[in-house]
């Protein structure tokens, strides 16, 4: 049996709590529970006609809850105001970093196997003066490591990203040999360790079109992206790029590739989510324990509605218990 996985729903006045309560009301006896605010997450139940029965976790501790289905356990986390769904709150931003902070402290505790996040609205937390600019970078630095890589995968494509949440002005800048060096080598860890690829094939976006046209469209390629690759070859990490990228994601590459690295979040996620939203899965490379969230944001048009998709969610929850599984075999 696997020590217990961590799920905190987000925003509370997004979809996040809706998913999350209506999975769990499909039944399941797998370790999942919550951190949230359980009178939020009773009034969204009542709101969404959904039959859960909501624990409060107290004091007992997390390897002694009975999992079982139609009861979800809850590790109530104060909440500043009452939720309106579809209506953010700046009073409850910190809120939602709180829950985050608890899920990390258990994570390094060494007390849950895994997290699953749900979607955050980045701007509110922004707005109400706490620094913030995705799950990504906020656990890698409550984490203490110096590099993290965030992937989104679906049914036959994964993408992994050099820069992730930066204006793009600031994208060029971000990308130095040691970064993208770090980057690739966590990400071709990760393909070994967590998804069973011996030898992994990743294909290397460029920046500029083309792959910077020879140096006539940039320079960054020639620059940067080359030693990069040629220097990670000398340590046996093989890449093949950098390709251009808008005719790297064709059938021709991709099935002989088990990762596409690409240069910044739009270059490589929108592919992605043209490919698979609704059914990917967004995972953290490199802390210090696994994290996997949604493929999609907040949703404020929906909640409190009962018709978000419940789709990434489901993959995000099995992909965190197939690695958690995997991992604690591993080390067992
Ligand atoms: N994992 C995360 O924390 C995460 C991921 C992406 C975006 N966000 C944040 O979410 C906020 C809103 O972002 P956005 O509007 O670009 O994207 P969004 O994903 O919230 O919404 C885009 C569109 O997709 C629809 N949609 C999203 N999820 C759906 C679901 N489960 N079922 C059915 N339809 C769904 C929405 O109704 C909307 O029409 C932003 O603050 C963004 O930063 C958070
Ligand atoms: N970049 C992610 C996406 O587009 O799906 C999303 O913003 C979530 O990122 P974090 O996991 O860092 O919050």
């Amino acid at each position: 049996m696997i020590r217990p996985i961590a799920i905190t729903p987000g925003e509370p006045s997004g979809i996040g709590p809706d998913i999350v309560l209506q999975w769990c009301a499909r039944g399941t006896d797998r370790p999942y529970f919550v951190i949230a605010n359980l009178a939020m997450l009773q009034q969204r139940a009542h709101i969404l006609g959904v039959t859960l029965e909501l624990c409060a976790i107290g004091d007992r501790p997390l390897t002694e809850l009975p999992f079982r289905v139609g009861t979800l356990w809850v590790l109530d986390v104060p909440m500043a105001q009452a939720v309106m769904p579809g209506t953010l709150a700046v009073a409850n931003a910190a809120y939602v970093l709180a829950t985050l902070d608890l899920a990390t402290d258990l994570a390094l505790a060494g007390q849950i196997s895994a997290l699953v996040t749900g979607p955050v609205q980045k701007s509110i937390i922004s707005d109400a003066g706490l620094s913030f600019s995705g799950h990504t970078e906020y656990l890698r630095d409550r984490c203490g490591v110096e590099e993290v890589v965030m992937m989104l995968a679906t049914e036959g494509l994964r993408v992994a990203l050099v820069t992730t949440h930066l204006p793009l002005s600031a994208v060029s800048a971000a990308i130095d040999q040691p970064t993208l060096k770090r980057v690739t080598r966590i990400l071709y860890r990760a393909l070994i360790e967590d998804f069973g690829c011996t030898a992994p094939r990743i294909l290397v976006s460029g920046l500029n079109p083309h792959a910077g046209e020879g140096g006539h469209l940039g320079r960054e390629e020639i620059d940067t992206i080359i030693p990069a690759l040629a220097a990670l070859a000398q340590e046996g990490i093989a890449t093949q790029g950098p390709l251009p990228a808008d005719t790297l994601f064709q059938p021709h590459y991709l099935e002989r590739a088990d990762a596409v690295l690409a240069m910044y979040h739009d270059q490589g996620l929108p592919v992605l989510k043209y490919r698979g939203f609704g059914n990917a899965v967004n995972i953290t490379l490199g802390l210090p324990f696994i994290r996997t969230s949604v493929d999609h944001g907040t949703a404020l048009d929906l909640a409190g509605t009962g018709q978000a998709d419940l789709g990434s969610l489901d993959v995000a929850l099995q992909s965190a218990l197939d690695m958690a599984e995997q991992r604690e075999q591993q080390h067992a």
